[in-house]
């Protein structure tokens, strides 16, 4: 057994595919704040990639945690010399593993925050990447716009203190660099949200104005913001993965990271200090990214959810197993195929009826092991940016809303917090509390869990939704997930 560092990574056996660059050489060229599975299934790996070509060496990563959370991926960065094992599962059972070399350094806010800001503030830093989850642009979620009244926002509001979130953190070091006169990063949001460069532009320089006017439009005329559209299913790193991985391989490795053989990246060029020759590894640099983040949002997110809570109240656990079922197959098919696709404009180069086909087939892979729990988990910034959408283009156009509703009303129903079977279930939402005790009157006020107007705006006016969505509760209360979705199957 090897615990895996720089030292002992060239003893793995033939089958690891480990750095065939020298990483002494690598300098920092990337802050990423928010190093999770993702970010490691994705944007370090196509890096990685790049400078297995010779490539892209001054383009280096240096994460950043931010949230007090992220101290256990500091440590276990931080003892393996930054390196971690990628395994791609093939629904076959075949592992495919890679050791990443691409992030060279990491930092952790909370012990720190002034080396993170020089960090970001050091002339060689030409971009800053975000994974910090839909939650972690404080977006009001009707309106879209910047929500300040979050306490950590207003702490790091007041002048000369330590920065807590993202935005102190980022606009403080661009407030160093006008200052000292360097030129600003790139910042790149790699986040499951719709315009994502444009929503960061937002919450940036909105965050930036309550500080400093100035700095605000200092902010918004010289930051680029690029946007993009990021897909790999990446499940959370179990035990069992890190068993597996040393029984396999011969690795000791305290925080692999799994995903699926499916990756892409479409991305808008829009880079104010130089990027990485991304399109070299298969990265899609378009000039409208729009189409495809709409198709992949509403399509494979929103599934996701469509998925996730008749799954759970139906008795899954496992994304796969749930998918492989026909009946849920057929739900998620109808869905795409009469809700979410109608609302979508033609997406170069894709024939969306066999995108459908590819995503029932990815989350059916067995090998995955993705969990129901992970995508019910922060539905309150899930829904109202994947689902919502759909309903409302489709009430505007005329077209049908059932299946997308009946998801909305899936979550209300999973989120009295009991099962079917009367089983507690942890509800994982930063509004927990307020979602568990209007989902909790619903029995007596079928409409009380679609009156919080801050997550389902004005919905809650329209006579079509409503019939639509009190039909399926009171289905979900009175016959159950199962009978409710083959009623909902039948039409
Ligand atoms: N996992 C996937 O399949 C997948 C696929 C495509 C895109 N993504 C995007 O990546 C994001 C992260 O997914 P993941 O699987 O890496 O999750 P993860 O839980 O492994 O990592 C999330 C990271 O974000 C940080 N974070 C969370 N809230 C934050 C906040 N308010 N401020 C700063 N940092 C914060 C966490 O500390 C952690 O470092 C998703 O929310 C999504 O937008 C994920
Ligand atoms: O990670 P989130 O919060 O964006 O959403 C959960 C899943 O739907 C998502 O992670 C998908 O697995 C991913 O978007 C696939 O690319």
């Amino acid at each position: 057994m090897v615990a895996l560092n720089a030292k002992t990574v060239r003893r793995l056996p033939d089958e690891v595919v480990v750095p065939g660059y020298d990483r002494s050489r690598v300098t920092v060229g990337i802050v990423h704040l928010g190093v999770g599975g993702f970010h490691r299934a994705h944007q370090a790996m196509y890096l990685d990639r790049l400078m297995a070509a010779g490539e892209a060496l001054d383009w280096g990563i240096c994460g950043v945690g931010v949230l007090p959370a992220d101290r256990a991926m500091a440590d276990a960065l931080a003892a393996q010399d930054h390196l971690y094992t990628l395994v791609v599962k093939h629904p076959d059972g075949r592992y495919e593993p890679r050791v990443i070399g691409s992030i060279v350094d990491y930092l952790f806010a909370p012990d720190d925050p002034e080396a993170v800001i020089e960090k970001l503030a050091a002339p060689a830093t030409r971009i800053v990447s975000l994974t910090v989850t839909e939650g972690g642009y404080n977006l009001h979620h009707v309106t879209g716009q910047f929500a300040a009244d979050n306490p950590d926002v207003q702490h790091d509001l007041v002048p000369g203190v330590a920065p807590k979130t993202s935005f102190g953190l980022i606009v403080e070091a661009l407030a160093r660099r006008r200052d000292r006169g360097i030129a600003p990063f790139t910042v790149m949001s790699c986040d499951n949200l719709q315009g994502n460069g444009d929503l960061s532009r937002r919450v940036f320089t909105a965050f930036a104005r309550l500080r400093d006017p100035q700095l605000a439009d200092w902010i918004d005329a010289n930051v680029r913001f690029p946007n993009s559209m990021v897909d790999r299913i990446t499940p959370v790193t179990t035990d069992a993965d890190r068993a597996e991985i040393a029984r396999r391989f011969g690795v000791e490795d305290r925080w692999p990271v799994v995903c699926e053989p499916f990756t892409q990246w479409v991305l808008a060029d829009d880079f104010g200090a130089g990027r990485p020759g991304y399109e070299k590894v298969g990265v899609q640099v378009v000039d409208d990214v729009e189409p495809y983040e709409l198709m992949k949002l509403r399509l494979l997110n929103a599934s996701h959810q469509a998925l996730a809570y008749f799954g759970h109240l139906a008795g899954y656990r496992l994304v796969d197993r749930a998918a492989a079922d026909p009946l849920f197959a057929t739900f998620l098919r109808q869905y795409m195929d009469r809700e979410g696709t109608p609302t979508l404009a033609p997406v170069p180069g894709v024939d969306l009826d066999a995108y459908q086909a590819s995503l029932l087939e990815r989350f059916a892979n067995p090998e995955v092991r993705d969990t129901i729990a992970r995508l019910c988990a922060e539905s309150s910034d899930r829904i109202p940016k994947w689902v919502l959408p759909v309903i409302r283009a489709q009430l505007k156009a005329g077209g049908p809303i059932d299946h997308a509703t009946a998801v909305v009303a899936s979550w209300a129903r999973y989120a009295e917090g009991v099962d079917e079977q009367g089983e507690q279930i942890t509800v994982v939402d930063p509004l927990a509390d307020r979602l568990t005790a209007a989902a909790k009157r619903q029995r007596s006020e079928p409409l009380a869990f679609l009156a919080d107007r801050s997550i389902f705006g004005d919905l809650i006016d329209d006579e079509r939704f409503t019939a639509s969505y009190r039909a399926t509760l009171d289905s979900l209360h009175t016959v159950g997930a199962r009978a409710t979705l083959e009623g909902l199957v039948a039409g």
